[in-house]
């Protein structure tokens, strides 16, 4: 394969399965900005956030379906655009499946065979099996939670080194779900092989990512490990006179209760609050719904901490 070369890992760090750098993406009336994420071969990123975040954006850029207008995109060592033959090297799942509605599913072996130099018939045989989908049925008639089930069956049928998931949980029953997370898994025994999911369903998540990307507003909120992220915020409850004022302690997805004020705050923050504010390990959906409705500033300039205990003392909050 040849193509652009990809920025070289730092000695004795681990290979990355993709890595995006300062990537804007303009689709006109939505952009994604920014955007830096990495993801070490051998690990499952998951990608969460609400509607309109920019998830399948950027699964189609690290396809390259979308040009970053700036910013380096790179997908298993090379620097996008990729050359043709690492399609082979990528199995995905988008929510629109590039499959002939006449074709029946034996046919969609047939036709997929020649473009995969290393396509197992016997393992999509088995996935179909796995799935309980008839390989008579014909693409058009399959439900969507089976189409989804067709499409993964797809992207594991190749010896694919990277799956890029756009919701591949969504539409499936809990046990498909199940059935899913333990195909991953035994996907994942061979550490040569990474997979980046999006999802709404974060208890998929809690199971088997190892990193989180949380995006808001086409924007990288956070993303580092699953434990980084968790550990970055805290969920924090009080009357509105225990909780200071946003700005001074930035107030995430604040909201009001019957019992006082909820939000999402960054943990080195909370040292800063007052001794009567609840605080808590927020759930990775709890992140998401704070997060969601409060995409990070274009130019996040957050005041000092030293400046910010001189507010808060200033306010009595010391
Ligand atoms: N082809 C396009 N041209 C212009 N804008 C687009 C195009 N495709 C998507 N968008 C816009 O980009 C934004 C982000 O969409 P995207 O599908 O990436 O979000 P998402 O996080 O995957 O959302 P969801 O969770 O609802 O699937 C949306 O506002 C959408 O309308």
């Amino acid at each position: 394969m040849t193509g652009p070369a990809a920025t070289p890992a730092p000695a004795g760090a681990a290979p990355l399965a993709l890595a995006l750098r300062g990537v804007t993406v303009d689709l006109g009336g939505f952009a994604l900005r920014d955007v830096d994420l990495a993801l070490p071969t051998g690990y499952v990123m998951g990608l969460v956030g609400p509607n309109g975040a920019g998830k399948t954006t950027l699964i189609r850029t690290l396809l390259g379906m979308w040009t970053a207008s700036a910013g380096t995109v790179e997908v298993l060592g090379h620097a996008l655009p990729a050359p043709v033959a690492l399609r082979q090297e990528i199995g995905i799942v988008l929510d629109r499946p590039a499959l002939v509605e006449d074709w029946r599913l034996d046919d969609v072996a047939t036709a997929l065979r020649p473009f995969y130099a290393r396509w197992d018939d016997d393992r999509f045989a088995t996935l179909l099996r796995t799935f309980r989908l008839d390989r008579r049925a014909r693409v058009k008639e399959l439900s969507r939670g089976m189409t989804m089930k067709l499409q993964i069956a797809v992207a594991l049928s190749h010896d694919a080194r990277l799956l890029l998931l756009d919701e591949p949980t969504s539409g499936l029953d809990p046990v498909a779900r199940d059935e899913l997370v333990g195909i991953l898994g035994d996907y994942l025994v061979d550490d040569a092989r990474s997979v980046l999911f999006s999802t709404h369903i974060t208890a998929d998540l809690e199971r088997i990512a190892d990193h989180l990307t949380v995006l808001s507003g086409g924007r990288v909120v956070r993303s580092g490990t699953r434990d980084d992220v968790l550990d970055a915020y805290c969920l924090v409850r009080g009357d509105d006179d225990e909780l200071p004022a946003d700005g001074i302690v930035p107030l995430h997805g604040a909201r009001h209760t019957p019992v006082g004020v909820e939000a999402l705050v960054a943990t080195d923050d909370v040292p800063l609050l007052g001794p009567g504010v609840l605080v808590e390990r927020p759930t990775l959906d709890q992140i998401v719904v704070h997060l969601g409705g409060t995409p990070p500033p274009v130019d996040p300039d957050p005041p000092a901490p030293a400046r910010r205990r001189g507010l808060l003392a200033s306010r009595g909050w010391s």
